[in-house]
């Protein structure tokens, strides 16, 4: 817009408005109806003249432009009808005739640009791309709230009985103040016995249904009343079934995104967002319900009291709605930011509890200390700031809700004086004021928070619908899987990595019945086949093939039974050596078990231990020796008769005597494909194949015997480790 345009439009658009203003002025009017006809189609005819005009001129009315034309145009309709209505005795013109004069018009344009201003400032336009990124996440949270609404369906009928005690509540709730004002009248003026008795009784009974169904403090409420007391169960129900499909989701995903992912951030959407999640959505409709039914209830009985002072009243909901928009807004924010921050914290006490030894061993106490001290500190400030923004907002509403009073208090005493009002009447409508405010700031509140609660919702479905990227939907559970393998040109990065490659075009073959020894610089790519062999990655190019198929078209559980993996720091979770054994099988015998434990070479020192079998080996295996741990995780493997058998680096918490009996008794199952990876010449030396991974590639292969004489990498690293 050039300066000249915009020169141009402002004096055109002065002068359609004067024309307007003063015409209007000029039409005679008898009557209040026809009075107040002309003025509202003398206000819509300004509207649409101040439109045009601005944008014959501009080209376009912006939004704010836009603002500042309606209350310009709508503000002397709106100020003739209040003053109408609450001096319906003044003359016909007497303050209409006022409007017409210079003075008015010009604290109308006054008043129309502070408000256009104070939207301006407090509600700032955003723009388009914004505004369509600010719908989106509307229509999203619409859904997801449908969702949610959706997902308590089998807590419906508990919903439907919380339903029927909230009605009851509300409805006796709102009879007592209306009651109360009968009995101050019937007590002011000649007492009639019958009706005092029947208003005290009615009273009584709608007090006593209200306490039944509704106790009195909000925040009581939730364990007092029966309808919370059955919000209760609903949500607790809903939460434990959200928890139980969060964390069958999670199990199922593939090892990259655990890698990727935060601990503290899955724990904390599994226990904290399930609850947030079924809390926030029940409860807020609860409230929205509530406080809607209540709202509309009060209106109705204040009009009956009074419709010239409930719209007095009502006036200040447009501010007490804006304010608690903007409060609600600002504090969501900070909330969330309040949540992360304290993620963060829980996240650094929970690395420093899980691996105390490195710290203490780096001599990083202080450092972590500070680390932890930051995340509180920006915690506390953000604690801080929303504590001073809702001082504020309370504050201003404060002030706002004063102001009706005296406001009510004035006119009231007027409507008492005239007659249109009993003093009765008046205290009911002050009971019924009081709380009116509450409730359309609640209501105000619960529009906007219960589309936002379901930020938690959000959170827990992201996880919930996320496809792993490595998928388990494979089919293939053949009869007899002879255990071939072949890497065929895989390609692949880690997902935590993705710019490294780790391995580069390698192809592999194992062979049922042989034992191939995978060998190698540290770093060189050995561990990555395995795990790509196990499918807890997914390589960006080539395949491994198992019997010719490919390894995705097998069963998930099937493949995991055939190929069994003894890692170099095995695992072992709390319970007794038997349920580490058959962990994961459900129809393992005791003598499978044992079977197992004893071709692990584990069997004679379980049954050296006080229970045997059923000894507990405590928390991750703890009460166990590291090679006691190796020889129950070798029998883990051994139970589940696998085809495949992958060991990595086994032997170097073995002492060579189980060594060599661990060894002998795996070459010992026969066809069974072995894939061994070591840094030991004794096993190395054993395999009938021998590759040498390097840099993620291939680099030799073949015997003890022929790599020897080809004098290649095999025999720099067999040098090296004699060296050693
Ligand atoms: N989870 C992971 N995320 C990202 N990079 C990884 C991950 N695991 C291993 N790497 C990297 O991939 C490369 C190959 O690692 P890998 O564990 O396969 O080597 P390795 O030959 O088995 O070594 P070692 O003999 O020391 O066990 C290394 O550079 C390593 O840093």
């Amino acid at each position: 817009m050039t300066f000249a345009a915009g020169v141009a439009a402002l004096v055109c658009a002065l002068c359609v408005d004067l024309t307007v203003f003063y015409a209007r002025a000029s039409v005679e009017t008898p009557g209040v109806p026809v009075r107040l006809s002309v003025l509202w189609g003398f206000a819509l005819l300004r509207f649409w003249a101040l439109a045009a005009a601005t944008r014959l001129t501009l080209g376009r009315v912006r939004r704010l432009l836009l603002r500042v034309i309606t209350a310009h145009s709508l503000l002397p309709a709106v100020f003739e009808t209040g003053s109408t209505a609450l001096y319906p005795g003044e003359e016909a013109g007497g303050r209409c005739g006022r409007l017409a004069d210079a003075r008015c018009w010009l604290l109308f344009v006054a008043a129309s640009l502070s408000a256009a201003l104070f939207w301006e400032v407090t509600i700032p336009d955003s723009d388009e791309d914004a505004a369509a990124a600010a719908r989106e996440q509307k229509k999203k949270a619409r859904v997801q709230f449908l969702r949610v609404v959706k997902l308590y369906r089998p807590d419906y009928p508990l919903l439907g009985g919380g339903l029927v005690f909230l009605t009851l509540a509300v409805v006796c709730e709102m009879s007592i103040p209306f009651y109360t004002g009968q009995i101050i009248d019937i007590l002011g003026s000649q007492y009639q016995r019958n009706q005092f008795r029947s208003a005290l009784l009615f009273m009584g009974l709608y007090s006593l249904g209200s306490s039944l169904s509704l106790s009195l403090s909000p925040s009581s409420s939730l364990s007092a009343g029966c309808r919370g007391g059955i919000l209760t169960c609903a949500i607790g129900s809903f939460t434990c079934r959200m928890k139980l499909q969060l964390f069958g989701a999670l199990t199922k995903q593939e090892i990259g995104f655990f890698e990727v992912t935060k601990p503290g951030d899955i724990t904390n959407r599994l226990s904290n967002d399930t609850v947030r999640m079924g809390e926030s959505v029940c409860l807020n409709v609860n409230v929205l319900l509530r406080t809607f039914i209540r709202t509309v209830g009060m209106i109705t009985l204040m009009m009956s009291l009074s419709w010239k002072l409930t719209l007095l009243i009502l006036l200040e909901t447009p501010v007490t709605g804006l304010v608690q928009n903007i409060y609600d807004t600002h504090d969501q924010r900070l909330q969330l930011a309040m949540q992360d921050s304290m993620a963060e914290a829980s996240e650094a006490v929970r690395e420093v509890l899980s691996n105390v030894n490195v710290v203490r061993s780096f001599n990083a106490e202080q450092h972590e200390a500070g680390r932890y001290g930051r995340s509180l500190v920006k915690t506390q400030d953000l604690k801080t700031r929303r504590g001073c923004f809702r001082a504020v907002s309370l504050l201003v509403q404060r002030l706002t809700g004063l102001c009706t009073q005296v406001l009510m208090l004035y006119y009231g005493r007027q409507f008492i004086q005239s007659g249109q009002m009993t003093v009765g009447s008046l205290l009911s409508f002050m009971l019924y004021q009081s709380d009116v405010g509450t409730n359309i700031r609640t209501l105000v509140y619960c529009v906007g928070a219960t589309l936002k609660s379901v930020g938690a919702a959000e959170r827990v479905f992201e996880y919930m619908d996320r496809r792993p990227v490595v998928s388990t939907d494979g089919t293939l559970r053949p009869d007899d899987l002879s255990g071939h393998v072949r890497f065929n040109r895989l390609t692949f990065a880690y997902p935590s990595n993705p710019d490294r490659t780790v391995l580069q075009d390698l192809s592999l073959e194992l062979k049922p019945g042989r034992m191939t020894a995978l060998v190698g610089p540290s770093g060189g790519g050995k561990t990555t086949c395995v795990s790509l062999l196990e499918r807890f990655y997914e390589p960006q190019a080539g395949e491994i093939l198992l019997d010719n198929e490919p390894l995705k078209s097998y069963d998930h559980g099937f493949l995991h039974r055939k190929v069994a993996m003894v890692g170099q720091d095995p695992v072992l979770f709390s319970g007794s050596i038997r349920d580490n054994i058959a962990y994961g099988l459900t129809d393992c015998s005791m003598e499978e078990v044992q079977e197992a434990a004893r071709l692990a070479h584990a069997h004679d020192f379980i049954q050296q231990m006080g229970r045997g079998y059923d000894t507990e080996v405590g928390e991750g295996g703890g009460q166990l020796s590291k090679s006691e741990k190796q020889r129950i995780a070798i029998a883990r493997a051994l139970v589940r008769r696998p085809q495949i058998i992958i060991l990595d680096e086994i032997t170097s918490s073995l002492d060579t005597e189980s060594e060599s009996e661990v060894q002998q008794a795996l070459s010992g199952l026969p066809d069974r494909t072995l894939l061994v990876i070591a840094h030991k010449l004794s096993t190395i030396e054993k395999a009938d194949q021998i590759v040498v991974i390097s840099g993620g590639v291939v680099e030799d292969r073949g015997s003890h015997q022929d790599l020897m004489e080809k004098k290649g990498s095999y025999y720099k690293l067999v040098e090296k480790l004699f060296a050693e």
